[in-house]
């Protein structure tokens, strides 16, 4: 089985020039007051890498961690440990007091919230020209610059017209595709997009999805797709991570992860998404037991044994499939399969989901929780 074991140092095949490399990083928030001395670990020593073009998802469910991830790497948030590279520059290390001008360039962050992202007050055409003014300190031409606006809303699949609209009169996935367009107007190398569709209406999800993909495609901008939606996931990225309680417990290509998902809680996650092909096989009895379990423990719940928590010894990383395959996962009850390249669990996973105290697993108070 040793050589079925990954070292967390070495980055996966084919990413060893990658656009985005974030190495052990992790965030506490203290929290009850001033003299508390309580904290939650939100992250956990996560080491992520996003090659060139390439769109990496990080997927798992409210409270595990994803927001505070892109908010650290946005540098909104400062990482309590770990290094975040950028092209190859320790940015923590390089803007140590103050985010850059050329960071702020180079990264550039879609949020949730399409309603709230924009100042009503304002014409789309204003959010447009700030951007563009930041990133040229006012050296273009206002021909240009008014040429580079129509582009612009031209390749998020807008009219030029509705630069002199407000907000206001815009859809959500419209004025998503405005919020688009103003992270491109500073020509980013990597874009942060936090659920960005996950408060539009299903029928414009796609579109906003295709948008993305078409900017990997034609301008080779590299993504994070943060998203709780495993069937987009699948859509969209080249590879998936998943995160568990602050922890990434799963990683690889997509199609290959979510149809071959190693860690349980992948695999929890997995069996919400529907699927035809599964139908026989799905309860939704025994899914939301194991979410319930998933939610309710103050230790990883997929071990079985609350006298012999997963937070004894830290799994390792293992190759799901065999060394070539991209995929891996950190979990104890991964055994790799002799000869198949295929896995097992050591046992069913989730044997016993009683609540311990109440306490989320996703809002964990100093605790390690993988499995
Ligand atoms: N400013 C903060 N102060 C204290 N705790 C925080 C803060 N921000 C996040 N947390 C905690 O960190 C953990 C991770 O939160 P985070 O928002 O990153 O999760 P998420 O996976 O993005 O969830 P969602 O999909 O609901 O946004 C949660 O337990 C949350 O309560």
């Amino acid at each position: 089985m040793s050589n079925a074991i990954l070292s967390p140092s070495v980055p996966p095949a084919g990413l060893q020039d990658p656009a985005l490399e974030i190495r052990g990083l992790g965030k506490t928030f203290p929290i009850g007051g001033l003299f508390s001395r309580q904290s939650v670990r939100a992250l956990h020593d996560v080491d992520l890498s996003i090659g060139r073009g390439e769109i990496v998802a990080l997927v798992g469910e409210s409270g595990s961690g994803k927001s505070t991830l892109a908010r650290c790497v946005a540098r909104l948030e400062k990482p309590s440990k770990g290094s975040i590279l950028l092209d190859g520059v320790d940015v923590l290390k390089r803007d140590r007091f103050q985010v850059s001008r050329s960071y702020r360039s180079q990264l550039q962050m879609v949020f949730q919230d399409p309603f709230g992202s924009l100042n009503p007050a304002h014409r789309i055409e204003h959010f447009l020209r700030r951007s563009l003014a930041i990133h040229h300190k006012g050296g273009r031409s206002e021909d240009a610059t008014q040429r580079r606006l129509e582009e612009l809303m031209t390749t998020v699949g807008l009219q030029a017209d509705m630069l002199n609209s407000y907000p206001h009169e815009l859809s959500g996935g419209q004025r998503q595709r405005v919020a688009i367009a103003r992270a491109l107007a500073v020509e980013p190398q990597v874009i942060l997009a936090d659920e960005p569709t996950s408060m539009l209406d299903v029928s414009v999800r796609i579109g906003v999805l295709n948008l993305m993909r078409k900017l990997r495609d034609e301008q080779g901008i590299s993504m994070l797709y943060i998203t709780h939606d495993l069937a987009s996931a699948r859509y969209l990225a080249d590879r998936t991570a998943v995160m568990f309680a602050g922890e990434l417990v799963e990683e690889g290509e997509s199609l290959d992860l979510l149809a071959n998902p190693a860690h349980p809680y992948t695999q929890l996650l997995v069996s919400a998404v529907p699927d035809p092909a599964r139908a026989g096989s799905y309860d939704p009895i025994r899914r939301a037991e194991l979410r319930q379990a998933v939610l309710a423990s103050t230790h990883c719940p997929f071990d079985g044994d609350p006298a012999q928590p997963c937070s004894a010894a830290e799994p390792v990383r293992h190759h799901v499939g065999g060394p070539a395959n991209r995929h891996w996962v950190r979990c104890h009850l991964y055994r790799p399969q002799a000869g198949s390249g295929g896995h097992a669990l050591a046992t069913e996973p989730v044997t016993a989901p009683p609540a311990k105290t109440g306490q989320p697993a996703s809002n964990p108070t100093e605790q390690k929780t993988s499995a």
